[in-house]
């Protein structure tokens, strides 16, 4: 395990066109813990993700992995679980056999595929073709793919969106499990009430940072319910901030394009 930040943000900002997504945002997210990435919609969570996983092009600043760009980590996929929308997956497969084809890629045993299946709570649905899997199942498979790799960084976008009680009472212990043994997760979530019971650290983006540290430190120990520091951090609802001269940003690679080394 690393001993600095495991992923670390310098001034990171992201402008679509006329749109400034992420402006100048600079957090580290520490080992060993679970830390919650919050905004409201639009605020700049998954465009921030997508920036540290090499699937969208910074407009100025870095995100790094381990101390390098994620498409310059050896091992990355290795040492690094995904979850997040429109990673693609194989056409017409069942849940099980998509989780076969990445074990087999990423060269593991082929029990590894049952494991994950046990620790997401999908074993019975395996069978099935994922076309037919509810949006629950979808996110249980592709929590699946991400623990596959027994990895050291968990990056999780909004994983417990369709999960029933049972799905998010799962993926809590899964997170805390995981930190228990020194891995680091980051994951981004709406579930606040969810998030005060899951996570060690709280960033808090509103297009700019608004706060980074110890979800202890902003309740004050459970003084304050992380729902009204929220608010108060986040402030008022607001669009992405639109920008005098309209500027393109190329992507860095196209959607669903995140490499496996
Ligand atoms: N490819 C893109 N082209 C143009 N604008 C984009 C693109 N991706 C994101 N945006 C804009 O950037 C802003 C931030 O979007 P982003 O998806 O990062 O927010 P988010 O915090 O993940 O939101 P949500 O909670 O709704 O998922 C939004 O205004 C969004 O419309």
């Amino acid at each position: 395990m690393s001993a600095g930040p495991v992923v670390a943000f310098r001034n990171l900002t992201k402008r679509f066109g006329q749109v400034t997504a992420v402006e100048d945002l600079t957090f580290e997210v520490r080992p060993g813990r679970v830390t919650g990435l919050l905004g409201r919609n639009g605020a700049g969570k998954t465009t921030t993700l997508r920036m540290l996983l090499g699937l969208a092009a910074p407009t100025s600043g870095t995100a790094t992995v381990f101390g390098r760009p994620y498409g310059e980590l050896p091992r990355a996929a290795h040492r690094v679980g995904v979850c997040m929308d429109g990673l693609g997956s194989v056409p017409g497969a069942t849940g099980r056999r998509e989780l076969d084809i990445w074990s087999a890629t990423l060269g593991l045993p082929a029990r590894r595929t049952d494991e994950v299946l046990g620790l997401v709570g999908l074993c019975e649905a395996a069978d099935r073709p994922v076309k037919g899997y509810s949006t629950g199942m979808r996110q249980r498979l592709g929590l699946a793919t991400a623990l596959l790799p027994d990895p050291e960084l968990l990056i999780l976008d909004e994983p417990a969106n369709g999960l029933d009680p049972d799905g998010i009472r799962q993926l809590r212990e899964t997170l805390r499990a995981l930190a228990g043994e020194g891995r680091t997760v980051l994951v981004s979530s709406h579930l606040l009430a969810e998030v005060e019971q899951t996570v060690d650290d709280v960033v808090v983006v509103q297009r700019t940072l608004r706060y980074a540290g110890p979800l202890a430190d902003l309740t004050d120990n459970g003084t304050h319910r992380l729902e009204d520091r929220f608010f108060a951090l986040a402030g008022e609802a607001t669009e992405a901030k639109p920008q005098a001269k309209p500027e393109a940003e190329p992507e860095a690679k196209p959607e669903g394009s995140l490499t496996h080394a």
